[in-house]
């Protein structure tokens, strides 16, 4: 097919930045940028200054995703592991008031209390083991026994004859899950080509959102059941799922990147082929498999010196690349993923989604319809807004979207704080004021819907280098379960003593999480996975540049690079 015909034209050469890499090509003999423009799309700059070159294969946005529609179809459905988990939690709020389901249980605040908690904490638990068998086996075969683990749960769930039963389904369904949220992402940033990386990742994101709402909207429809099958029903039908995930892991394309970690370079170069939809001789494909490889080899250097000592305990080996989160050169990459959930989860978005119909009765709203605008309509609210994310967020940037956002989700939260203060928790004399309380809440997880709730799902999955990356997305994902916990725990008492002082703590954390996204998270926007390491210049990183050096000379990027700038450059 003819490229250009589809809409998918090469880039011009302002769309891509121009200052980021640095290889070292002769600076004499180059004097303006060479632009090359591929007939199959994208572009390839080589820079004026001698240090590097910068490549996309074409345009990001819609045209971008129409054109990769292979990695595009993958990520599609590597994020059916983002719709269970949405599932799961939307589905909970009407589960839980059924009468047959509160009859028959007999359920305390306690065992409720239970139920939700032991979820996330199956999740967190999921997540930190998926951290250890997406790099032992590989992220197909870890997504296929999270699946496994998540259908045993959700069986248990729905065939529950006991409270203690469902309690235990949740928290083994709460493994699958928590292993899914961490091990989608991570997959989908590994198969993503860089200019649409951040749309692909944010299907995560729309996932989620879409498995809240079908959550919250099949126990909304199924409570009139009479009998069980009012809640056996919606927990029975996120089996389905389930299945089709853990029988499509065995034809999605696996990771090039782990291919070639794993070392089989022919395989690796077959399937980024199919991922790119390009010849296996194209050029820029070339540049993307060597960076993989340099970046594959400077792993396997590094992990010979961190693990010598340690080398016939598989243990002691697991246990010294977790603690690498925790070296110098890493540490700020490992406090960002942490911090991105931890502000995720402190804006308050679960404090609505779980509490949204209590939220109502306490500002003199109430009946059927208003628990469906607070809990129903905050889902679908975020759903749309995930959209503008999915379109632009590779041209716009991710700290743009976190940076306003952050502040659009302080305003509203501070808002409702100024209004509980004024009515004095005399809602039902002021009216006009709970609608513009609602109002503001609607305004807030649209803000959030294009920014901390996306982008939390992707940023993590982007700043570890390859030899971390599963084991830092597993302790960032670990962080939005921890403190979705809290928020779930604290929020009723947090509410019952102050309305204020609720959206008070939340809006100072909106602003608190605009500030550090502004000052202290680097834009990873169209950088290939490879280059984010130069994004985190650090004196430690220093003796690993060099090695990098050695090492692209040895797998022939550096000739390659020369090669294609020799070719192009102006005869003199
Ligand atoms: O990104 C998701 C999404 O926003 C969900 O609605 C929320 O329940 C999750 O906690 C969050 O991680």
């Amino acid at each position: 097919m003819n490229n250009r015909e589809d809409g998918y034209v090469a880039l011009a050469t302002d769309v891509v930045d121009v200052d980021e890499h640095q290889h070292g090509l002769d600076a004499s003999r180059l004097l303006a940028p060479v632009v090359k423009d591929y007939s199959d799309g994208g572009t390839l700059i080589l820079l004026p200054d001698g240090k590097g070159y910068k490549y996309a294969y074409g345009p990001s946005g819609l045209p971008g995703l129409r054109h990769n529609y292979f990695a595009l179809a993958s990520a599609v459905f590597a994020s059916i592991g983002g719709l269970l988990f949405g599932y799961d939690q939307g589905v909970i709020a009407n589960v839980l008031v059924m009468k047959d389901f509160r009859e028959r249980w007999q359920a305390n605040a306690w065992d409720i209390g239970l139920m939700t908690a032991m979820l996330e904490l199956g999740a967190l638990a999921g997540a930190l083991l998926a951290g250890t068998l997406a790099d032992r086996y590989s992220r197909k075969a870890s997504i296929f026994s999270a699946c496994v683990v998540f259908c045993v749960g959700s069986l248990l769930q729905c065939s529950a004859q006991s409270l203690g039963h469902l309690i235990w389904g949740r928290a083994v369904g709460g493994v699958g899950i928590g292993a899914l949220s961490m091990l989608s992402p991570l997959y989908m940033a590994e198969i993503s080509p860089p200019e649409v990386r951040g749309s692909l990742m944010a299907l995560e994101q729309l996932a989620i959102v879409l498995g809240v709402v079908l959550g919250f909207w099949t126990g909304f429809f199924t409570r009139r059941i009479p009998g069980a099958a009012s809640w056996r029903i919606p927990l029975a039908i996120q089996i389905f799922p389930g299945i089709l995930l853990a029988v499509g892991a065995f034809v999605l394309p696996p990771s090039p990147r782990l291919m070639i970690i794993q070392g089989d370079f022919d395989g690796a170069l077959q399937v980024l082929a199919r991922l790119r939809r390009r010849h296996i001789e194209d050029e820029l494909l070339k540049i993307e498999f060597l960076e993989m490889q340099v970046e594959a080899s400077l792993i396997q250097r590094s992990e010979e010196r961190n693990t010598q000592h340690s080398k016939d305990s598989t243990i002691s080996v697991e246990w010294t690349r977790w603690k690498r989160l925790l070296e110098p050169k890493f540490i700020d990459r490992t406090i960002i993923g942490i911090l991105m959930m931890f502000f995720q989860q402190w804006s308050g978005i679960n404090a609505l989604l779980y509490y949204g119909p209590i939220l109502m009765h306490q500002i003199g709203l109430g009946g059927d319809t208003i628990e469906l605008i607070g809990s129903g309509g905050i889902g679908i609210v975020q759903f749309i807004a995930v959209v503008p994310a999915i379109l632009f967020i590779d041209r716009l940037g991710r700290k743009p979207l976190l940076q306003w956002g952050g502040a659009a989700m302080g305003g509203s939260h501070l808002f409702i704080a100024l209004l509980a203060l004024f009515v004095q928790n005399d809602w039902q004399s002021h009216s006009l004021a709970g609608w513009l309380a609602v109002g503001s809440m609607y305004l807030f997880t649209a803000a959030y819907g294009t920014s901390y709730g996306p982008v939390a799902w992707i940023l993590p999955s982007e700043v570890f280098p390859l030899s971390i990356r599963s084991k830092g997305a597993a302790i960032s994902t670990a962080s939005n379960w921890l403190n979705n916990f809290f928020i779930g725990l604290i929020t009723p008492v947090f509410l019952s003593v102050s309305v204020v002082g609720t959206f008070l703590t939340f809006a100072i954390a909106c602003f608190a999480a605009s500030f550090w996204s502004r000052y202290y998270v680097p834009e990873t926007a169209n950088v290939p996975l490879e280059e984010i390491d130069r994004l985190f210049k650090s004196d430690a990183g220093r003796e690993d540049e060099e090695l990098r050096h050695q090492i692209m000379k040895d797998v022939g990027l550096d000739a390659l690079i020369r090669d294609m700038a020799m070719e192009n450059e102006e005869p003199q």
